[in-house]
């Protein structure tokens, strides 16, 4: 044992002065070679190293460019190797997701994470470097001085399967983790006008976060399942809108009566795309170059709303402006003087500024986009502002069907099924009632704890409006009756004035007759008779 432990220790000495004569070879190379012989001299190394190397490496540097600026493929590869990282690194990095609270986790410097694409097998590494040359500073360097980058390595056999595919394919996955992290965003444009003139309409936003999703959404589920169909096909079709050389946006038209869903379901196709939603509000915007301004600054992966479209334009490009009548109406001082602003404001927004809006040029900028318009008046809208190719989807949310009912059931009470459902469904088919007030009725308030009373108000609140459908159909038929009476006197009385007319007619005729046979008769007695 002994001998052996001298032998080992012997080994070790000798190991551990041989690796403390190369470090104070290479501190000495360091400190006393000049720089410019230093890099000569290490270009030479690594060209020897490259003969004998099979290997090729690839390295994606953090900041790029003269000013600089963070490199897209930099960030998209740390998404990427983000879920491998956690799971291979032995150590991590953590950092909160952009505008959110969520952590990003990914793999700490000098860390190395293997990865394998069609069969090759490739490694990561993250690494930094240090300035070449050193500067002398009294105080610790600040890491903003070392450049950060991912080193990729593999063998030089697979050189093109890892540059045309597996390079897109990390880039890809990255932005698509990226987009996936992000905290979606609503915007609004908004001016800061003066009373008397428009200033610039900007987008501001706040963090989108509504809840609402197709499953939640009350509403026929084949044709639930037909809009998220489309909306799939299109977010995938990046390809197919290249190669039939469209602009890659898709239009829809919501129309419906009020609280039948629609603003609920741009969030649920804002929530099931991962899309921005900017709610565009046509009258805040000056003109149509403001307007082409607005749409400039939208992002890819984005919903464009205009809200009821209707009120927002007529046909002459003017902005409408809502009846004067309801103008009178409004009590609320401060609404009131809103209202009596906006009439100030002379609207420039046209028609065909709105269509230069959907199908311009620039409209094809950025990527993918969807505009939605929503309307409770779909029969006031322009042909051609919702033509097909401009609205390539037209929607119809309309009053709450059972199947929608039992959507809203299992969204509001959990149940599935009911005793009650039976009355409900014969109610919902017999009334017009819109979603919003469907689930008005099934919110468990104080007032209704449970299941059973909210579903028993429910059919109070449909056995009133079927009475008040009976009524106002009943008001209706009278007011139809009255305009038949009306309509029937009316023909009546031309009748009789058209029979009036005839007599009179009639009786100047044989008048004249009358005449002429006596002027016949007196010209017979004053002529002579030839006999
Ligand atoms: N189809 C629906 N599915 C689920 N909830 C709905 C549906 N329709 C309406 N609601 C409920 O009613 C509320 C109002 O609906 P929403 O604002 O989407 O209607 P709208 O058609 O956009 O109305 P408006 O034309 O007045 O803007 C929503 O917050 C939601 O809770």
């Amino acid at each position: 044992m002994i001998p052996m432990m001298g032998m080992g220790g012997e080994m070790w000495s000798k190991f551990g002065s041989t690796l403390a004569s190369i470090m104070f070879m290479y501190a000495m190379f360091q400190q006393y070679i000049p720089y410019t012989f230093r890099s000569k001299f290490e270009k030479y190394v690594h060209k020897l190293i490259g003969y004998v190397n099979p290997n090729i490496q690839i390295r994606f540097h953090e900041f790029v460019g003269e000013r600089l600026e963070r490199s897209q493929a930099y960030t998209a590869i740390k998404n990427y190797l983000s879920s491998n990282s956690s799971k291979q690194a032995k150590r991590l990095k953590a950092d909160v997701g952009k505008d959110s609270t969520n952590l990003v986790l990914s793999m700490d410097d000098y860390e190395e994470v293997p990865d394998e694409h069609e069969g090759v097998k490739v490694l990561w590494a993250a690494s930094k470097s240090s300035p070449k040359t050193p500067s002398f500073s009294l105080y610790p360097t600040s890491s903003g001085d070392e450049k950060r980058y991912y080193q990729l390595t593999f063998h030089r056999k697979n050189r093109d399967v890892v540059i045309n595919s597996y390079l897109n394919h990390v880039l890809e996955k990255g932005k698509a983790i990226a987009v996936q992290n992000r905290q979606r965003r609503l915007y609004t444009n908004s001016t800061g006008h003066s009373y008397y003139s428009f200033k610039k309409s900007n987008w501001s936003h706040v963090v989108f976060d509504h809840p609402a999703t197709f499953q939640t959404l009350a509403m026929e589920a084949e044709k639930k399942n037909e809009i998220i169909d489309d909306l799939i096909t299109f977010s995938k079709s990046k390809d197919y809108y290249a190669k039939v050389g469209k602009a890659w946006k898709r239009g829809y038209l919501l129309y419906g009566p009020p609280g039948t869903g629609k603003s609920t379901m741009i969030s649920a196709m804002a929530n099931l795309l991962n899309y921005d939603v900017y709610d565009l509000e046509l009258t805040a915007v000056k003109d149509n170059t403001e307007l082409r301004k607005l749409l400039i600054e939208t992002s890819s992966k984005s919903i464009i709303v205009i809200e009821d479209i209707d009120c927002s334009l007529d046909l002459t490009g003017q902005r409408k402006k809502k009846t004067d009548k309801e103008d009178e109406e409004e009590t609320d001082p401060v609404r009131k003087r809103a209202k009596e602003e906006s009439s100030i404001k002379e609207s420039k927004v046209t028609l065909s500024g709105l269509l230069n809006f959907i199908d311009g040029i620039w409209s094809a900028c950025g990527g993918e986009r969807i505009i939605v318009f929503t309307t409770n008046h779909v029969e006031q809208l322009d042909p051609a502002l919702i033509r097909r190719g401009r609205m390539d989807k037209h929607i119809e949310l309309s009053y709450c069907s059972f199947e929608g009912f039992k959507v809203l059931a299992k969204n509001y009470l959990d149940i599935d099924s009911h005793e009650l459902f039976e009355v409900i469904q014969e109610l919902l088919a017999e009334t017009q009632m819109t979603p919003a007030d469907v689930a008005e009725n099934l919110m468990l308030t104080t007032f209704t704890r449970n299941t059973d009373k909210c579903l028993e108000n429910l059919i109070q609140a449909l056995k009133t409006a079927k009475e008040e459908k009976k009524l106002k159909a009943e008001e209706e038929a009278k007011e139809e009756e009255k305009k038949r009476l009306k309509a029937e006197e009316k023909v009546k009385e031309e009748e009789h004035k058209s029979m009036k007319t005839e007599e009179k007619v009639k009786d100047l005729k044989v008048d004249e007759k009358v005449k002429e046979d006596q002027t016949e008769a007196k010209e017979d007695a004053s002529t002579p008779s030839s006999n």
